[in-house]
């Protein structure tokens, strides 16, 4: 599992690898790193450019004094290397200090101010961005901000290490929302152990391709990580290949519950994406007179929701298009005393906002966080998008955008709930504070319906028998393997449709089943 650590689990591990090794030991490893993908990196560009000078900008802490390192090491390599320093050197730790000297008495050459206006007129090959790391606590200055923003309009790849600097690490936000900026990075090296704000939020945006290199620390041996990357390993337990004596009632039901009178395309789009996805046979339950049936979909079977009964068995998706009215709300009120495997998406979520009796009947439909009961008795799921999030947190979206991994251990602990929210980099949640980054999909995806969609895959993969947890891990990542799927294929990301992403994931739902079930080599046939 590709472990994820904040900001505060790496310190700890970094002093205790401080504590035990020689001193500008970890700082003459982080530069190594950072010289030997730089290198990499120019050498890959320099098969169809002559040799660029690289530029180096080197802040005032050890994130600093890890460029200073590599600015050295480059030099050496006969790399023709500038460096522009933003740091008081009164001022630097100890081992940036050190770093600082033996930059200076290498082949590199500083540059004379550290303002855009001093940065020579010239072409890069290669832009390593030193500036900050973990140690960032406030936007970075109007003469920072300037040069960041000019290389962030290079045609060069940039290499941020550690962190893209500007960001947080933490969160994957910009430090100082709109008042900060931060590194566009083409690739982040990133020291220890992988970050959750690498992955999430802006972090998508701005790290490009992150690398680790953990400069021989033990981060797991230290402290157990708590946050993870997804990825299909996370539920590959899961995939099954399907038995050929099997049948409808074999792959389960899924009832999704929503369509007031007006909004009947979003429950539709979930029951189509539930039938692509797998399930048996897949219901929608109107909470109003909806339409007799879907003419492109005849094999959806509607219903009114009032004469449906939730049986255990089956998959509830409640909430698209489902509205906040009264009858609405009492059919909520009936899906979360069932006791089916639930999805509550979209209104079933701003019914929830509006009331205390309604979250009360969430929290208590899965054991108590703490009971000792495993994972595996979690019968919802949420699938709120950062506005709903809001809404259940009594926050504002921009309060849930500013730290999104908080933000979903909020909402799994205060819900006792599986709390997925959606966005750059979902985030998955359990009520234990275990979270899980999801890192694929794109922009494509920002359109009207991909929620119904992601709810409805969700319900498939429950109606199939599995688990919450793998149903809540799987559901993002197909979501987001379909969005690149097709813009991989020219379709998007600009006006791709929600429908579209329905066959696109079961294409690739298909093909990882197909490559990881491990099946025994078939005997040759006989004739
Ligand atoms: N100590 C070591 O030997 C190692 C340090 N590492 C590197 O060190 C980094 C962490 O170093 P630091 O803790 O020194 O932190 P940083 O290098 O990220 O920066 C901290 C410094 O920047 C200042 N600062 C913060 N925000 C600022 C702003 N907006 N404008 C101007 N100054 C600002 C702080 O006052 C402090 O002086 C990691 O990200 C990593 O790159 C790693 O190489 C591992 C080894
Ligand atoms: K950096």
């Amino acid at each position: 599992m590709s472990a994820l650590y904040s900001v505060a689990e790496i310190r700890q591990v970094e002093s205790t690898a401080l504590a035990a090794l020689p001193p500008y030991t970890l700082m003459q490893r982080a530069g190594a790193a950072c010289a030997e993908q730089a290198l990499q990196l120019i050498q890959s560009c320099e098969q169809t450019r002559q040799r660029l000078p690289v530029l180096i900008l080197a802040g005032p802490g050890n994130n600093g004094g890890d460029a200073l390192e590599a600015a050295q090491l480059l030099a050496q390599a006969s790399v023709p290397t500038w460096v522009m320093l933003h740091a008081d050197r009164n001022k630097q730790p100890e081992d940036a200090r050190t770093a600082l000297q033996r930059a200076e008495s290498s082949g590199v050459t500083f540059i004379a101010g550290d303002s855009l206006a001093h940065l020579p007129e010239q072409r890069w090959g290669l832009v390593m961005d030193g500036l900050f790391g973990i140690g960032l606590t406030r936007p970075p200055s109007a003469k920072v901000r300037a040069l960041i923003e000019h290389i962030n309009g290079l045609r060069c790849p940039i290499l941020a290490i550690d962190v893209p600097s500007g960001l947080n690490a933490d969160s994957g936000s910009i430090v100082g929302g709109a008042d900060g900026v931060a590194v566009r990075a083409t690739h982040t090296l990133t020291f220890i152990g992988d970050k959750t704000g690498l992955h999430t939020c802006d972090g998508k945006d701005h790290s490009g391709t992150v690398l680790l290199r953990t400069l021989d620390t033990d981060a797991a041996g230290i402290k157990p990580a708590q946050a993870f990357l997804n990825g299909t390993a996370q539920f590959a337990s899961a995939l099954r290949p399907r038995a050929s004596n099997s049948h409808k009632g074999s792959y389960g039901d899924v009832i999704v519950v929503g369509g007031a009178r007006g909004m009947a395309g979003a429950p539709v789009l979930a029951a189509r994406t539930a039938a692509y996805g797998g399930a048996g046979r897949v219901y929608v339950a109107f909470v109003d007179d909806g339409p007799a049936y879907d003419s492109a979909h005849p094999e959806l079977m509607f219903r009114v929701a009032d004469r449906v009964e939730f049986a255990s068995s089956a998959a509830l998706v409640v909430g698209p298009g489902m509205g906040t009215s009264r009858h609405a709300h009492d059919i909520l009120a009936r899906a979360l005393e069932s006791e089916s495997n639930l999805v509550l998406d979209a209104d079933a979520l701003n019914l929830i906002a509006a009331e205390p009796a309604l979250q009360h009947k969430l929290h208590h439909r899965s054991p108590p966080h703490g009971s000792g009961a495993p994972q595996s008795a979690i019968i919802s799921i949420i699938t709120p998008h950062p506005l709903e999030a809001a809404r259940l947190l009594d926050l504002t979206t921009q309060q849930i955008q500013a730290d999104r991994p908080h933000a979903a251990r909020l909402l799994a602990r205060h819900f006792n709930t599986i709390a997925v929210l959606k966005g750059a980099g979902t985030v998955i949640a359990f009520p234990d504070g275990e979270i899980v980054i999801n890192p694929n999909g794109n922009p494509g995806l920002s359109t009207a319906g991909t929620g119904d969609i992601l709810s409805g895959l969700c319900g498939a993969l429950l109606a199939q028998g599995w688990s919450t947890r793998h149903a809540a891990l799987a559901a993002p990542w197909l979501h987001g393997a379909a969005a690149d799927q097709l813009v991989e294929q020219g379709l998007g990301p600009v006006g791709l449709t929600a429908s579209e992403f329905i066959p696109a994931i079961r294409a690739v739902f298909n093909k990882i089943i197909r490559d990881h079930v491990q099946r025994p080599a078939a005997s040759p046939q006989q004739h």
